[in-house]
């Protein structure tokens, strides 16, 4: 007997990468169990299949970093506080300072799907009745036909976990001049923010601010802020970084692009949708 629920959540993470770096990604997240019913003649409950396994879901990876720690050259440092420094295959580093519940440490390394399914998979089945004798996720990327972007940000100001410092999206992207869908201007944006992470100006500290050491890292950014969670730092190459002047919300991230837009086309209206992961975003026009 097999039961199953498609769409069950969407995780939205990101991941460290030695050659892209930080890249943020979405997932669609579809469930399959097997096993024996019980006795209500059910495999499991779907409120439970629900709410249960996307909490398990939340706990392990949803809006964390995720970080192959079988890299060579990594350090991974402390418990409850962790600083991380990661190696780029340029000679170049992230490293990051943050609560140990905002990564997922993967022993592998790199991040693929199969390798996060078989790591979730792991950790769900662990948690389920013994009726439930196997778990099969299906891990999915949405369909995206036109030019899109991956995006890793922290919103200090969210009380929930969109507030650690390195989350992000993959994400689809429409612009629209005099109500015609413009490819050139999509894909110009998609280029810019291929794997990037969008930093707040509010938050860009000197390095000697931050109370984490750093050797070699001239051209990079470093970001700082506390929020409910615990304090947060980064340090990433300023050529993976594109800095703001606003909080990252989809909100705030919309209408800087329609602003944008308008500034190079000013006669034309301009209504822009930007997506945070899938199926979810703003809209703003100007006319
Ligand atoms: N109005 C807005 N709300 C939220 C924003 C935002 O920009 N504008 N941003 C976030 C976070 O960045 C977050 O990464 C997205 O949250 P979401 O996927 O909705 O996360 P949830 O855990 O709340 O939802 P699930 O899909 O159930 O996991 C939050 N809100």
């Amino acid at each position: 007997m097999k039961l199953f629920v498609k769409a069950l959540t969407v995780i939205d993470s990101s991941y460290l990468d030695t050659t892209r770096g930080m890249v943020g990604e979405s997932y669609q997240v579809d469930v399959e169990l097997d096993g024996r019913v019980n006795d209500q003649n059910m495999l499991l409950d779907f409120s439970l299949v629900k709410k249960q396994i996307k909490s398990i879901i939340d706990d392990v990876v949803d809006h964390k970093l995720i970080v192959p720690t079988q890299v060579a050259g990594i350090s991974v440092v402390g418990t409850q506080q962790q600083q991380i420094r990661f190696p780029l295959n340029t000679g170049e580093a992230i490293v990051l300072n943050g609560p140990a519940e905002a990564y997922c440490l993967l022993e592998s390394e790199c991040v693929s799907i199969a390798g996060l399914t078989a790591y979730l998979e792991h950790a769900i089945l662990s948690q389920l009745p013994n009726n439930i004798t196997g778990l099969k996720l299906n891990l999915s990327h949405e369909k995206i036909d036109t030019p899109f972007y991956h995006y890793s940000h922290g919103l200090k100001k969210h009380d929930g976990n969109c507030q650690r410092i390195a989350h992000g999206h993959r994400s689809r992207l429409d612009i629209f001049l005099d109500d015609k869908w413009e490819h050139g201007l999509v894909d110009h944006w998609a280029k810019a923010w291929q794997d990037i992470y969008l930093g707040s100006m509010e938050d860009k500290v000197d390095l000697a601010d931050l109370s984490i050491q750093c050797d070699q890292q001239q051209q990079s950014y470093a970001f700082q802020y506390t929020a409910s969670q615990g304090l947060f730092e980064l340090i990433i190459p300023q050529r993976l970084c594109q800095l703001l002047p606003l909080d990252t919300t989809i909100e705030s991230l919309t209408e800087y692009l329609c602003h944008t837009i308008k500034a190079d086309h000013p006669t034309c209206k301009v209504k822009v949708m930007g997506y945070e992961g899938i199926g979810k975003g703003a809209i703003v026009e100007l006319d």
